[in-house]
């Protein structure tokens, strides 16, 4: 988990940094303008190696190869909604998460948040897997900028909410990782975030958990909180979203009515993006 507070803007080439809301940029809880993110990787996973870089010194320019997971992604999302993010694999929904968490910043293009952010972008995530879940919950509060007096004031709350009786006290490591995403889920959204980030959280737990975590998700939308929700999970998206996009190759193919973008998108993959140009879905 990680926390951004009010109003702070994640730009090219450095971390996260005061900005103060001006203008039109107000009523949107998160402003991503024209972001590109390239990850830079080894060509040769030996390339890291002493004995590689002595016997080859001609090939050290090419020891890396670009990854551009996001390519001039823009995205504007007002106060209150929900999100859903859709997209295949390595389509970037991942790596917008992280850049709108202010966890990584773009490569270039500016990312604005308007609030406190809370997220819960893979199960465990900010977790100590030797300390037990009462620690890490007062662990994730500090990290989420509540004071020890707050997170007092919450436990009870969260504890009751992650139901996991005596595992509360045990390390995390001995959880399984539906038990892990159940605390994940209740500290994130006990935090009173202004926006959530949620990756496939959902996924990892059971039914009833599922049922659950749908309805700790209504209550927040019904307090105008703004959430991200990341989920190859059709269902789910059309259920819990007012708006989606989705991402494709590091680009945004299609934005609007849930219903009508996972149509598309579902479509898409089944014909195959061969036979199908932008324009048709
Ligand atoms: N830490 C990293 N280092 C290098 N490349 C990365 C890293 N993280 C992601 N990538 C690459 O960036 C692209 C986008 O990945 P990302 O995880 O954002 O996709 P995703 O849509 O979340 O995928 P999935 O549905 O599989 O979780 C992929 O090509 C992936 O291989």
């Amino acid at each position: 988990m990680s926390s951004l507070s009010a109003s702070e803007t994640v730009a090219a080439g450095r971390g996260p940094a005061a900005s103060p809301p001006s203008g039109p940029g107000e009523s949107w809880a998160v402003q991503v303008r024209d972001v590109h993110i390239t990850y830079r990787v080894p060509r040769d996973p030996r390339a890291n190696t002493l004995r590689y870089r002595l016997t080859r010194p001609s090939a050290r320019r090419d020891l890396v190869r670009e990854v551009k997971a996001l390519r001039g992604v823009s995205i504007e999302v007002a106060h209150g909604s929900v999100l859903g993010v859709v997209g295949a694999n390595g389509a970037g929904k991942s790596t917008l998460m992280r850049a709108v968490a202010g966890i990584l910043p773009p490569s270039s293009g500016e990312i604005e948040v308007h609030g406190r952010i809370s997220t819960l972008l893979a199960l465990g995530v900010g977790f100590n897997g030797n300390l037990s879940g009462r620690e890490n919950v007062v662990l994730g509060g500090l990290a989420a900028g509540l004071s020890r007096r707050q997170i007092a004031e919450r436990y009870q709350q969260i504890a009751d909410w992650a139901d996991l009786g005596d595992f509360i006290d045990m390390p995390m490591k001995t959880y399984s990782s539906g038990m892990y995403g159940r605390l994940a889920f209740a500290v994130s959204t006990h935090m009173e975030p202004d926006v959530l980030l949620i990756d496939e959280a959902l996924s990892a737990g059971d039914a009833k958990f599922k049922r659950k975590s749908y309805d700790k998700i209504q209550e927040l939308v019904s307090q105008a909180r703004t959430i991200f929700l990341v989920s190859h999970a059709v269902a789910t998206i059309r259920e819990l979203c007012d708006d989606c996009v989705w991402l494709h190759q590091g680009r945004v193919m299609m934005r609007g009515d849930p219903e009508e973008v996972t149509a598309a998108y579902i479509r898409f993959q089944e014909v195959g993006e061969d036979a199908v140009v932008l324009e048709d879905v």
